[in-house]
């Protein structure tokens, strides 16, 4: 994305990392989280001088998630830096490792250096030397002060700027944190949805790691009943309380989602089929010794388990998927409130 948006402008879209020659800038920027001014440096695109300032931007988990890129037009901030009487050079030296000249109009480049005076840039540093001697020193602070401002307002230009791409990345960050976490959850329970339990099944099953999983399919025992006897809100409870306690019984590397209705799945990490049954124990026990309150009515419920492991990539989804659907079965057919592993 460019900004300001123009027809001339697009982004180039190379990889910062990737190259060598930047490494040492970007990871100085990641590490400080503090904006870099490179420069000046040559552009990719027009070969015209320039300065970049690079600013990293971090999700809200502090990963680094990219660079926000300002470029500067040196070529008129070098003219008005023009002082006819004075001959003087203006160079940068960047994180990167380079020093390039920004601006010389001395007659004779090779002249000595009279006056040399640096200016710190956040990550970097300018540097100004002069050369002609005939110059009085009053002149010389003046133009000192006068560059040094015009340093200061080149970079809060340049920060307000940033400041205002900032905001507005991290409201379209923020925004899409939100949608994606609003489609991947129920709206009821709050727990993870059947379209993130299928997504994270769709991955783990094509991960080419050699390890044993477990998934177990929950599913209330007469529910219906619920519904009928004290009314819909009362089941909408049940279920919001019931996502609670499974919750409350697994780890955090597990995840518990809502497959529809009073149907629930759960997936274990790394846990074979004894450990999984541990797990599903503790979730029925705790279900079953919970009294559900709604108004004045306690409601006891009980739930039925189907339970099976599997390594990817030996097993199939499908085949995994119909093995707890019939373990539930099982489960429902001896009397429900109890675990079937399959
Ligand atoms: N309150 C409420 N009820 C729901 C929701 N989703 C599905 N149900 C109800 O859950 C009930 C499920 O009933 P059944 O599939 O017959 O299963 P059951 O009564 O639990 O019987 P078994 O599973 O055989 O033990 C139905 O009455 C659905 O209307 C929901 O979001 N809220």
């Amino acid at each position: 994305m460019t900004y300001p948006h123009s027809d001339v402008n697009s982004p180039i879209g190379h990889n910062l990392n990737r190259l060598k020659k930047r490494k040492k800038g970007v990871s100085l920027s990641i590490k400080s989280k503090n904006f870099t001014l490179i420069g000046p440096v040559k552009l990719i695109q027009n070969d015209k001088l320039a300065f970049i300032l690079r600013l990293p931007i971090f999700d809200s988990n502090m990963n680094f998630s990219g660079f926000i890129i300002a470029i500067s037009d040196i070529n008129s901030f070098a003219n008005n830096l023009n002082f006819k009487s004075l001959f003087y050079k203006v160079e940068g030296f960047n994180p990167d490792g380079e020093i390039l000249t920004i601006f010389d109009n001395r007659p004779n480049k090779s002249g000595d250096i009279v006056n040399v005076f640096n200016v710190g840039v956040p990550n970097g540093q300018l540097v100004f030397s002069r050369s002609k001697i005939d110059d009085n020193s009053f002149k010389l602070n003046i133009i000192r002060g006068f560059l040094y401002l015009i340093v200061g307002a080149f970079l809060f230009y340049i920060y307000k700027r940033e400041h205002k791409l900032i905001l507005k990345n991290r409201l379209i960050i923020d925004s899409n944190n939100m949608l994606k976490q609003v489609s991947f959850t129920d709206e009821l329970t709050k727990v993870a949805n059947r379209r993130y339990m299928n997504e994270k099944i769709e991955i783990i099953f094509s991960a080419d790691i050699p390890l044993t999983h477990s998934l177990a399919f929950l599913d209330i025992d007469h529910f219906k009943k619920v519904n009928d006897t004290y009314g819909h809100d009362a089941g909408d409870e049940v279920l919001k309380i019931f996502a609670d306690i499974c919750i409350n019984n697994i780890r955090s590397t597990d995840v518990f989602a809502r497959w529809g209705g009073e149907e629930f799945i759960l997936f274990m990490d790394d846990t074979n089929k004894d450990q999984a049954e541990e797990v599903c124990l503790r979730i029925l026990t705790a279900i079953e010794q919970h009294p559900f309150l709604f108004g004045d009515h306690t409601i006891r419920i009980t739930t039925s388990i189907g339970l099976t492991e599997f390594s990817p990539p030996n097993d199939q989804i499908e085949a995994v998927l119909k093995h707890i659907d019939k373990a539930l079965y099982c489960s429902k057919k001896n009397g429900r409130n109890c675990i079937t592993i399959l």
